[in-house]
């Protein structure tokens, strides 16, 4: 089939005409992982060994602004699913992030990475260091989920099927050569590294089986590349933030 690549790599409906089969819409969303942040320089640098103790700290603060949002944002899918059998097993990602009674989950996981990266905890839940182009960025995913039909919200996590890679390099990375921050800190990472494909599986699950229609496709594979510009915008503004 012939199609005509978007420049902005949104792959917007004027790139086919016809729905696709499920195979054919997974390889059009993994075609995606070419924008995933894991390019952006700032994360080359990082896991190069590169970057200096207070730029990794500006990102570890920054960063707390978007793994502060994710369960807000689960939370606005699961507001607009009306699928029991897709809530059921979304649910388990708010937990995953805030912890239960017995259970630490991922934001306070991150507060311990900050820590042992030499950032008070103070420091990260008041937001002082979050840059403009960060709280715009997560504002937005999180509106997104909040106002788009929910299949589409889901399609936009789908960035987590590249994040495996990404983290192994940056634990591997961080191990070697940040050898400055606290082992236990990195906990965080070590977790994600099974978290991520497990979530990433359910979403792509749900998103072969319900997009049939070209237009849900090209919604999807539209959410997904939102969500890339998301991350590398969130990129951008910690690189121009923290120079080298
Ligand atoms: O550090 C990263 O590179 C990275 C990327 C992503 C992602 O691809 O969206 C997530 C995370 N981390 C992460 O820790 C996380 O909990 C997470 C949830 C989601 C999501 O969209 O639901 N993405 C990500």
């Amino acid at each position: 089939m012939t199609t005509v690549q978007a420049t902005n790599g949104h792959g917007t409906r004027a790139d086919r005409g016809a729905a696709v089969g499920p195979d054919e819409l997974v390889e059009r969303l993994r075609a995606q992982a070419t924008r995933y942040h894991s390019e952006h320089d700032f994360h080359v640098r990082m896991n190069a060994g590169e970057l200096s103790p207070a730029q990794i700290r500006g990102w570890v603060a920054n960063r707390f602004c978007y793994q502060e949002a994710i369960p807000r944002k689960d939370a606005a899918i699961l507001g607009n699913c009306p699928d029991r059998e897709v809530r059921q097993r979304w649910i388990r990602r708010i937990t995953d992030h805030d912890g239960t009674d017995t259970t630490e989950g991922g934001i306070e996981a991150w507060l311990r990475l900050g820590e042992a990266c030499g950032v008070p905890r103070e420091e990260m839940e008041d937001g002082r260091h979050i840059v403009p182009t960060v709280r715009f960025s997560v504002d937005a995913y999180v509106t997104f989920a909040r106002t788009r039909p929910w299949l589409e919200a889901v399609a936009s996590s789908l960035t987590e099927l590249f994040a495996p890679g990404l983290m192994a390099e940056r634990l591997a990375a961080f191990e070697k050569h940040y050898t400055w921050i606290e082992r236990d800190g990195l906990d965080y990472f070590r977790n994600r590294l099974h978290q991520a494909p497990r979530d990433s599986e359910h979403a792509l699950e749900i998103v072969k089986e319900r997009c049939r229609t070209a237009e849900q496709q090209d919604a999807a594979v539209a959410a997904l590349a939102f969500k890339n510009d998301v991350l590398w915008s969130m990129m951008d503004g910690i690189d121009k933030a923290y120079p080298a």
